[in-house]
């Protein structure tokens, strides 16, 4: 079985910054996955070489085996991207905005699907609401239907939860959680690390452009603390003996 990742050597610099100094990682297929690190660790950059947003200096991509370059558009296709920053065209309704998105994908009825996925973020109330008139954690739901219209076998979610509150962050776990019980592989990045804690199989963390660490869970929390540690602790210890 192909990963649903595949990551070789990839640096990439912007002007004298190292956003990315060599990383190798490889995501199985119906894994869920966190990518964790602080600010300016890299996360963001690495997630957008995957969507071919940028364009390494060095190294290969792939995304269930299509080289994210030479083989973009099948790439695409099995990739959906939940970006941190919030951008929309404020003109257009909810459903509008995910009718278009199909498009992009040269998918037309997907109106079934579309009614689902609102239905799951609990945002079916919004479908013809204006994209303006939503709400910061709204918008943000909306973000995350927007990256699963096409049904991406692989779905990376960079943070995902800022802003959204307590309720609607279970409601959000849940539909995730079954999408990956479905066979979805995902990928999470978060500053919540309870989160990560909860949600990851495997965590990579990053630090300056590379992965520092790399486990389970579960042998992160052994391999850095006494038992009574949690992820917080652990990628505390693992940040600072990696300086
Ligand atoms: N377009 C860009 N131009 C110049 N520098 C950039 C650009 N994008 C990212 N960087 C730099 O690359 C480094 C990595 O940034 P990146 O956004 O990937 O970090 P991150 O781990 O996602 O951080 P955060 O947790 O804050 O989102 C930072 O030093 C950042 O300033």
């Amino acid at each position: 079985m192909v990963p649903a990742l595949r990551i070789a050597g990839v640096t990439k610099r912007f002007g004298t910054t190292r956003a990315l100094a060599g990383i190798d990682l490889e995501v199985a297929q119906g894994e869920f996955f966190g990518l964790l690190g602080p600010n300016g660790a890299g996360k963001t950059t690495l997630i957008s070489a995957l969507a071919g947003l940028v364009r390494p200096d060095s190294g290969r991509l792939e995304v269930m085996g299509h080289d994210v370059q030479a083989d973009y558009r099948q790439a695409r296709l099995k990739l959906g991207v939940v970006p941190q920053e919030l951008v929309f065209d404020p003109f257009f309704s909810v459903r509008q905005t995910l009718r278009i998105q199909s498009g992009y994908y040269g998918i037309r009825r997907n109106d079934d699907w579309i009614d689902e996925i609102l239905a799951n973020l609990d945002l079916a109330g919004k479908a013809e609401a204006n994209m303006r008139s939503l709400s910061g954690g709204m918008k943000r739901r909306v973000l995350v239907a927007q990256a699963l219209v096409h049904k991406p076998p692989v779905i990376v979610l960079d943070e995902p939860t800022a802003g959204v509150d307590v309720e609607l962050r279970q409601g959000l776990w849940r539909f995730i959680r079954r999408l990956n019980g479905e066979g979805h592989s995902i990928v999470l990045t978060t500053h919540y690390l309870e989160e990560a804690e909860t949600q990851c199989g495997r965590i990579a963390m990053m630090k300056a452009g590379r992965i520092v660490a790399l486990d389970s869970t579960g042998n992160l929390l052994r391999r850095f603390g006494d038992g009574t540690t949690n992820l917080e602790d652990a990628f505390m210890r693992v940040m600072k003996e990696a300086a």
